[in-house]
Formats: C-alpha cells, structure tokens, sequence
C-alpha cells in the first residue's frame, strides 16, 4: 500500500528485498551535434547533412530554432544586456507597467508586456505589419526569421530577449492572452477531473510553508509497490499551484502509476534559493514516508523543469535520505536563469546575478554525476517553443550527457510550450505513452546513435511515433520525406524504407 502520511513511519521500510526493477531497456541515447556548451552558436557547429533535413521536413523543422548570426544592425552593443542590470541585478524597465493579463490562480499576472508583442502575423492572427507576406508564405517568413536572427541571447536587444522568453507568443494554436487563459483553465478542470474521479490524498504537509504540500493521487491497484510520477507544475515560479498539478494522473494511475503533485511556494513569497529547497524536501519526505515507491520519476514544466533539473543536482547527505529517482522527465524548461534577469520574468523573482546562476541546473551538471548511471533522463522541448527555450533544452541534455547521464532529447512536432503538458492528460500522446513506459522501466527505443523524436498524433490523432535517426546524408533526407508523406503504418513499410539508406535511417519503431 502506499501509506498515507503518519501512519507510515521511515521505519517501516520492508526489510525485504527492494522492489523489484524491470530490467533496464537499451539504453536512450541521443548525440546532438558537438556543441560548445554555453553560448556559442550552435549553428556553426552543425555538419552540412542537417540543412538538407529541414528542408525536406517541412513542418518537422526543429532547425528553424538553432541560433544564427544576428545581423549587426540588430545588435544590442556586446555586453549591453549584463551591463544594463543595476547592481541588485535587475535590469532597468522597459516600458511603463505591465497591463493586467490573465489572472492566475494565486492572484499573480503572468504575461509579458504589452506592447512588445512580436507582429499579429506571428500567431497567424490579425494584420501583418506592412511589408510582410500574407498566406501560406507568412509561416515561412516566420521561420525565416528564426532561423536567420536568432543569436546568442547577450547579443539580443532587450525586446528581442522578453520575446524570446515569453512562450505565449509563440504558440500557433491562440493569441498570447488566450494561450495563457486556456492553459490554466485545461489544467485546473484537469485536476478536478482526477481528484474527482481517484482515490487521493490532498494536502500533505512536507513542512511547514504555506505552499509546502503535495497531493497524491493513487493507483487503482496499489497493493503492491508502484512507480510514482512527481510532477512539479510551471508558470514561471509566480503561477499555478498543484491544484492544477493532477491532470495527468487519471491517463497514468490507469497503467498502475502513481501521481504526486507538488506544492511549492511560488513568488513574490517564494525565493528561488527556497523553491530549490522545497522541491528537494519534498523528494525527501516522499521516500521517508512511502515505502511502497518503486522508483521515482519527475517530471517538471517550463519553470517546473528547471526545478526537478535542479532536483537532480542535489547532494542528497543533508536530507538523510537519497530518493531513488530512476527517471526525469523535463519538458519545455529553463536551465540557464541569467538570460531571465532581463526580462519581466525577474520582477517578481528578484533574483540577483548569483542566485540565478547558483540555481542554473546547467551551471551544476557535474553535481549530478553519482547518481546519473541509474536515472534516465528525457529532454523535451516543443516545436512551437521559442528559439531559446529550445536552445536551452538543446544545451543542457547535451550537458547532462557530457557529464554521464542517460539522456534523450524528444522535439515533439506540433506542439508549443502550453499543450505539450496539457496532452499529458491524454492517454494516446506521445509524452504521456513514453512516461509510462519509462515508469516502467520498459525500452524506450530511442537507442539510435542520433535521435529526434516526432509525433504525428496531433494531427493525426494517432498513437504512433516515428522516431528520425538524423544521421545525415541521402538516408534522412529520405527519412524526412517519408516521415513527411505522414506514413500511417511505420516506417518500414513503405517501399521507399527498404532502400538500405532509408531503412538506416527509418530504424524508428512504434510505441504503441
Ligand atoms: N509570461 C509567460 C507565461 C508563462 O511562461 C507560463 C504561463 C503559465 C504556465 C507556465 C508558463 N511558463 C513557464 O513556467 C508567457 O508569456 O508565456
């Protein structure tokens, strides 16, 4: 059973064997091109097979978000954007105060500036601003844009930086306001759907903080030990609650997966420093107070993925109790906080230079090592992110992978920064088929040297997943245009696979 709180004491731990494990599958592997780290375009890094892939993807175009030169007309001077924070680290305002956006829960607005919205063409929405193309070649256009401005974030102008760091605007599905609104109503319904339907335990304390709880949300069988999936909710620390955190849980407890929410205190009453603490406390408690976990599997959105990354740096010796977490899922985050200092984001946040970059998970990836050989980790990031977002997820799992972890990078087309979580409460999603699976211990077959993952459903509302070897050469350009065809019945199908190029690169397997 997985014993409610108090009545379930640390040391009641079965002295019996551990749970058993399922064996481990092949090993998720994915080697993004060599990158430099931080900072450094990763663009010229790129081998000459990748231009070929986009331009055969079609809408499977997750180069359009790999940085470029910025023209030098669109510099900011170099060093503007560190040089512009006072000395409390914050950086000089904008444009006069933020008009009232869509209330969160809490009270707290949560939307980017006016006035600095992107151009109405971005969303498909509204007028385009004069010049720009109109129909099919305004998406284009927009790509192009990405593709041929983005550039390192020190040498973004501060607008450029806001836009870049305010996922709303990117969304195709609504207007900015909208996206926001819709995310927070899906996601609070999604709640009360699971809570209304599940056996739970709300409201557990895991300290003494007003947002220090968590909720649980149990299996219908859980005589036995089970898998629990923590997740920890986003909205840029200053939005949301874990009572919009159970929409997930009625898809997974249906698999035998348990489903944890957790509470947090978000800002202006919560600190970063204190964020951190507070998720890793309530990893701890979790382990001290359930005995019937069998493994722990994270999973954080936007702002909560930085914190669940940053749950994996942690040097568990002060918590007296090393949480078994076997698998992370990180969707769409931020693990680089300096480019946020910038932005209206850091204006309930406060944070200084220093307490960004000491909670930048990036900045503490070789913490992590010690604990890396047992924990799978999965990187997901959205077409629809903003280029920053992507090239933030793009970097870290390169870090995480460079310094030992298991980690896979997952692009999932056609999605953005919203409903690439709000599915999760969706049986057939790809994410939500491959946390189950993960759960689970089972093999994932994303074992290709070189993988990116593409998931057709949205469109197609189906449940395969087409897996993209990016391998380079005469193959994937093949691959893409099979993928592109939109191939109901797997790669290996289609005549075109059994070229042997193609089948090299098509290696892809369904999930379901
Ligand atoms: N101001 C942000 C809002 C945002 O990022 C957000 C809103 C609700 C839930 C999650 C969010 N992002 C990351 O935590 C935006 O413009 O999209």
């Amino acid at each position: 059973m997985f014993t409610p709180l108090l009545t379930d004491r640390p040391t009641d731990r079965p002295t019996d064997s551990p749970p058993a494990r399922a064996p481990p599958g092949r090993p998720i592997r994915y080697s993004l091109e060599p990158t430099d780290r931080r900072r450094r375009p990763i663009r010229a890094e790129l081998s000459p097979q990748r231009r070929p892939i986009r331009a055969q993807a079609g809408e499977f175009s997750f180069l359009a978000a790999l940085p470029r030169s910025v023209p030098p007309s669109r510099r900011a001077p170099r060093g503007a954007l560190t040089s512009s924070l006072n000395p409390q680290g914050q950086r000089p305002q904008l444009c006069p105060a933020a008009r009232p956006g869509p209330a969160c829960p809490g009270g707290q607005w949560l939307r980017a500036r006016p006035g600095l919205t992107r151009h109405p063409a971005a969303n498909g929405r509204g007028a385009a601003p004069p010049g720009a193309p109109t129909g099919p070649g305004r998406q284009r256009q927009r790509d192009r844009v990405v593709e041929e401005e983005m550039g390192r974030w020190q040498d973004m102008d501060l607008e450029e930086l806001e836009e870049q760091y305010s996922p709303s605007r990117w969304s195709r599905r609504m207007d900015s306001e909208s996206v926001i609104q819709a995310h927070i109503d899906v996601m609070t319904a999604g709640t009360q759907k699971a809570q209304a339907a599940a056996r739970t335990s709300l409201h557990i304390p895991y300290g003494d903080g007003d947002g220090e709880k968590l909720d649980i949300y149990f299996p219908v069988d859980s005589s036995e030990t089970f898998p629990v999936f923590v997740y920890i909710h986003g909205g840029y620390w200053q939005c949301l609650s874990k009572d919009a955190s159970g929409f997930a849980a009625p898809a997974l407890l249906s698999q035998g997966i348990a489903v944890v929410a957790m509470g947090y205190d978000i800002a202006p009453k919560g600190h970063m420093d204190v964020m951190v603490l507070q998720v890793r406390r309530s990893l701890a408690f979790l382990v001290k107070q359930y005995h019937r976990i069998r493994g722990i599997y994270l999973c954080g959105h936007s702002a909560g993925a930085h914190l669940a990354a940053m749950v994996l740096s942690t040097d568990w010796t002060e918590f007296g109790v090393v949480p078994d977490i076997r698998g992370a899922i990180l969707v769409s985050g931020v693990y680089d906080l300096e480019p946020l200092l910038h932005t209206y984001v850091n204006d309930a946040l406060n944070m200084s230079l220093e307490v960004a970059q000491r909670n930048s998970p990036i900045l503490c990836v070789t913490q992590a090592v010690p604990v890396a050989a047992s924990c799978e980790v999965l990187v997901a990031v959205a077409q629809h992110d903003s280029p920053e977002f992507r090239r933030q997820s793009q970097e870290y799992s390169q870090a995480l992978r460079s310094a030992g972890w298991s980690v896979s990078l997952l692009d999932l087309a056609s999605v953005d920064h919203f409903d690439i979580i709000e599915k999760l409460s969706e049986e057939t999603y790809v994410l939500t088929q491959v946390c189950a699976e993960l759960c689970w211990g089972r093999p994932l077959h994303f074992h290709h040297h070189d993988v990116r993952l593409y998931s057709r459903q949205a469109d197609r509302a189906e449940r395969r997943v087409q897996l993209l070897d990016a391998c380079g050469g005469a193959g994937c350009q093949a691959a893409s245009s099979v993928l592109q065809q939109g191939l109901d019945s797997g790669t290996a199908a289609h005549p075109q696979a059994q070229d042997p190029a193609v089948h090299r690169a098509c290696r892809g397997a369904t999930l379901c």
